[in-house]
């Protein structure tokens, strides 16, 4: 079946960025009601302008606890009152997610792989959109495999490519493969270098990160419960996937970058490397060095929050 082509550059993107709008939904404004279910939050039962009216950036990881964490960590450094250990869970009715606000800062779990994250972020950006936001920026700050980087190193994401290095993200619409663009914002990844610059703490690079579907044979892994290749043919698909700029394996960097894409929100993906792929499979760091590149993202994102908000120069 021919796929159908939609929001890829060109006239259409620049129309959705006359709209100003961050959903793409006819359908939502006839709604007497919107129940945004996975984050127990609705339009009838809370004041959304009220609560999140002022949301001006949002991070978003797989882990609830890196998202509590960074909550905190960015509490301290925007230097909020309050106490970091009162900063609670605004989803804690659902087990879903976890969502925190902290001043601007919106701080999201989104579990792992494309579906997960893909229903947080049309609740999300429903959530935005409800709000009324404006001149949002959204930051993945994950974990990733890297190819031919240090353990350590944070990509920034140039492109989001699939396991065909393509930028593209497929979605089955009715039957149909819809394809979206997964182009991120360049200006932002180009800040978020700057920022990587003026911290000089850890290796930053920009590349493109692959979004595969599957953690072990779909990342090319011979240490999966299945496993139908050789050592020779991880390597040279690994190979081939650096040959196409890839820098860097994780799960849900398509899906984020063309939603946000057509959803009109500037958008950055930032994932640290746990391993060199071209030396394991397995994730052998200990816990406390895990923990501390997993910061890193955090503290490249952290940077450029304070620097948009005027608190460094
Ligand atoms: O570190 P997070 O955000 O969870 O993301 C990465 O880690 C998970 C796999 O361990 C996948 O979801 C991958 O994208
Ligand atoms: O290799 C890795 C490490 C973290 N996350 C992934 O998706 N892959």
């Amino acid at each position: 079946m021919a796929p159908i082509l939609l929001n890829c550059l060109g006239t259409e993107h620049s129309e959705y960025i006359e709209q100003e709008q961050y959903v793409k939904n006819p359908h939502l404004d006839s709604m007497e009601e919107d129940i945004l279910y996975h984050f127990n939050l609705g339009t009838k039962t809370h004041n959304l302008p009220a609560m999140f009216g002022d949301i001006k950036f949002v991070c978003v990881g797989g882990s609830a606890n890196r998202m509590r964490t960074f909550a905190q960590f960015i509490h301290q450094e925007l230097e909020l009152p309050g106490n970091v250990d009162d900063i609670r869970d605004i989803c804690e009715e659902t087990d879903r997610y976890s969502m925190y606000k902290v001043g601007p800062v919106l701080s999201i779990s989104h579990g792992m792989g494309v579906p997960s994250i893909s229903i947080m972020l049309h609740e999300l950006i429903k959530l935005l959109y409800h709000a009324r936001c404006r001149d949002v920026v959204l930051f993945r700050i994950g974990t990733s495999g890297g190819i031919g980087l240090a353990p350590g190193t944070v990509v920034i994401t140039d492109k989001a490519v699939d396991s065909f290095f393509r930028p593209q993200f497929e979605q089955v619409v009715l039957g149909k493969v819809i394809i979206r663009s997964t182009e991120l914002d360049e200006e932002v990844a180009r800040e978020l270098l700057q920022c990587s610059a003026e911290l000089s703490g850890f290796p930053t690079v920009i590349g493109n990160t692959m979004c595969t579907h599957d953690f072990y044979e779909g990342q090319g892994r011979l240490d999966g419960a299945l496993c139908s290749f050789s050592t020779e043919e991880k390597l040279e698909y690994l190979r081939k996937a650096h040959e196409a700029g890839v820098r860097n394996i994780e799960m849900e960097s398509t899906v984020f970058a063309a939603m946000c894409r057509v959803c009109n929100l500037k958008a950055a993906v930032i994932c640290v490397t746990l391993l060199n792929r071209f030396e394991g499979d397995q994730i052998s760091t200990p816990h406390d060095v895990l923990v501390e590149y997993q910061s890193r993202p955090q503290c490249l994102v952290a940077h450029f929050i304070k620097k948009h908000l005027g608190l460094i120069a």
